[in-house]
């Protein structure tokens, strides 16, 4: 089979590694495969693609088949920029912004404001996209910024640290240059029970009934035919015959029928690509087994080299892949504590692992935020279950008050194609109905053809929905519980609540919030209030970290001696920059340490303002 077709997209150049996987999902024989890669190439190839069937391709094409594809073009990595990118010109430039303007904000909300919409259509939920092949170029990047992403997400599962150390870099530099305030969230690959690579090869295929041998023994090279390698030195110990074997959550399975010493003797029931490094689940008798991972640790010694990584790259957030149970957490979080005194790092932990759930609250607790991972969860526990997880994940995270990322295949079929289809968009509309905090494109702007498309679906879908949401259910969002221990927590939470119901019962444009560690932001956007929260802090660390709340927007901004000053004075610069206007009302609240601190104590106060 021919293995080298080129097709030249817009963007970037592709090469089919494995023709056999888009035969396989697409329906397509070898002869019309030529059809399928109209479908994928720029505008001039895409009159042919009415030819293949628009159904057939989405019936799982984009998945085997875009991962198929290798871009050859590797000029992506080579937007090398010397300084003054980096870290130090991005603090540098919001220096100078917060002594020169009095403030800093990301362009695109100070664009946003300006303009027709201003305070309400600013978008709430926040967005993340995986940096993959199709958009780490720094055009590339700024294209999908322009489009509204706050979060760059890295996958430590794939790519070296020198690729990543690019993207990194070329995130500063979109910060330092365009005034965007991306934040970059490292994210660790875990060590569930995978298979290994498969001997240099892209894909195989798995054939109904085909016998296949899953094998701990390890391979330099090319692997025996049938044959696929697995991470896990007990796995031949802890299978049994009968099993059912669960690749890359369902993209394959295989029914267990021998163990001979070290292998394992597989039939294919359920055909289809097998890809490197796919995750394994064993099911029995219609359970998931779940004691093997439970003997694996959470964070493994790759992940450790890759958290040092993300340390040192002054990364803003790390999500934990396969989080058992809070105690992963805690460590992780003392270590980053010891590692990275100066800044704050989020640690996030992902909910996909059914053992998690037995103690989600728990691990909710101890983590800066939380990821509904739907795709690993969706192989751990029954698929059906998987919309009424992430409800009661989005619930639990809102009532312990910690920002929620719902990920994975929100819109999956526009790694192949410009549109989405209708049931994404309902999916994403529920997410967003929901009120999770942010939405997360994996393969869409990883590996896709339409990553920008694919933002910009995001970005008008949140936008509709959220205008939709606060018209229908106006005044009536039941009261969350108290989660305050001590009185000063007490007192901040009581404020913030009357400050919300204050807003929405005046129709406020904005509530401004003063915040040195960002927790009284929190604890307003716990209430998703009808109107924007201006969120002013002195750091640029606690400024990246409020980013991924929803309806926050980060300010940085040098406090005054009271909430009055800091108040007058705030508005006034976002008059001279034409951000609020004469008439706008807003509401304003502010923390202990950032409030009047007087002889007398601490008073801490709403204040309702209209802008003369
Ligand atoms: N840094 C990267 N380099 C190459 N490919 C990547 C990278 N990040 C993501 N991808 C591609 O995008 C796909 C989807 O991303 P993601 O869902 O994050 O990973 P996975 O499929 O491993 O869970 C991956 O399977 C991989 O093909
Ligand atoms: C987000 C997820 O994790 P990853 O993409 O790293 O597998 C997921 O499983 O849904
Ligand atoms: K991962
Ligand atoms: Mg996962």
């Amino acid at each position: 089979m021919a293995n080298t077709l080129p097709v030249y997209d817009v963007r970037c150049a592709w090469q089919v590694t494995d023709v056999s996987a888009f035969a396989d999902r697409g329906g397509l024989s070898n002869g019309r495969v030529g059809l399928r890669l109209c479908n994928l190439g720029g505008s001039k190839l895409r009159g042919n693609s009415s030819l293949v069937s628009r159904s057939g391709g989405r019936n799982g094409a984009c998945v085997g088949g875009s991962r198929a594809l290798t871009p050859i073009t590797k000029s992506v990595l080579k937007t090398e920029y010397e300084t003054p990118a980096g870290v130090e010109a991005d603090v540098t430039r919001l220096e100078r912004a917060v002594t020169e303007r009095g403030f800093e904000v990301d362009s695109r909300i100070e664009e946003e404001l300006k303009g027709e919409g201003g305070f309400r259509n600013v978008r709430r939920t926040k967005l993340i996209a995986t940096i993959g092949p199709s958009c780490c170029s720094y055009e590339q990047m700024e294209a999908l910024a322009s489009s509204g992403v706050n979060i760059a997400r890295l996958n430590m599962c794939h790519g070296t640290h020198e690729w990543h150390r690019q993207v990194i870099k070329n995130c500063r530099r979109l910060n330092a240059e365009k005034g965007y305030g991306i934040v970059v969230m490292i994210d660790t690959e875990g060590s569930e029970i995978h298979m290994g690579d498969l001997g240099g090869v892209s894909s195989a295929k798995a054939e109904d009934g085909e016998e296949w041998c899953f094998t701990i023994r390890k391979f330099n090279g090319p692997l025996p035919a049938y044959t696929l390698p697995v991470n896990y030195e007990g796995f031949a110990e802890d299978v049994q015959v009968g099993d059912e074997l669960v690749v890359d959550g369902g993209m394959v399975r295989f029914e267990v029928l021998e163990k001979v010493g070290p292998d394992v003797k597989c039939k294919c029931t359920d055909p289809g690509i097998l890809l490197p490094c796919a995750n394994l689940n064993l099911w029995r008798d219609g359970y998931l087994v779940r004691e093997k991972n439970v003997t694996l640790p959470t964070i493994s010694s790759k992940d450790w080299v890759d958290i040092d990584f993300g340390i040192s790259e002054g990364v803003d957030f790390i999500a934990v892949s396969f989080v058992k149970s809070p105690d992963v957490i805690k460590h992780l979080k003392s270590y980053v504590a010891a590692r990275s005194p100066d800044r704050s790092i989020g640690v996030i932990a992902k909910i996909e692992d059914a053992n998690s759930l037995r103690c989600l609250d728990d691990i909710i607790r101890v983590s800066d935020g939380v990821m509904v991972a739907r795709g690993d969860l969706g192989a751990q526990i029954p698929l059906e279950q998987v919309p009424s997880v992430q409800e009661a994940i989005i619930d639990a995270c809102r009532k312990l008050n910690r920002p929620v990322i719902v990920a994975s295949q929100l819109l999956e079929s526009m790694i192949e194609y410009p549109t989405p289809t209708r049931a994404e968009v309902a999916d994403v509309s529920n997410a967003v109905r929901q009120q999770a905090d942010a939405l997360m494109l994996s393969g869409e702007s990883a590996m896709g053809l339409h990553p920008q498309k694919a933002v910009e679906v995001l970005r008008g879908v949140s936008v509709r929905m959220e205008h939709w949401s606060r018209e229908e259910s106006h005044h009536e969002k039941p009261p969350l519980p108290e989660i305050s221990t001590s009185d000063t927590g007490r007192t901040s939470e009581q404020i913030c609540n009357s400050a919300t119901q204050i807003a929405n019962k005046l129709g406020a444009d904005a509530i401004l919030v003063y915040t040195r560690r960002g927790y009284m932001a929190s604890l307003i956007s716990r209430n998703r209030p009808d109107c924007p929260i201006f969120a002013f802090t002195e750091s640029r660390n606690v400024m990246r970290c409020m980013d991924l709340q929803w309806g926050v927007v980060p300010f940085q901004f040098a406090f005054r001696k009271d909430l009055e000053s800091n108040l007058l004075q705030s508005l006034a610069l976002l008059k001279a920059h034409c951000m609020v206007r004469s008439g706008n009302l807003v509401v304003a609240v502010s923390d202990v340490s950032s409030a009047s601190q007087s002889g007398t104590g601490v008073l801490q106060s709403i204040q309702v303002h209209v802008l003369s």
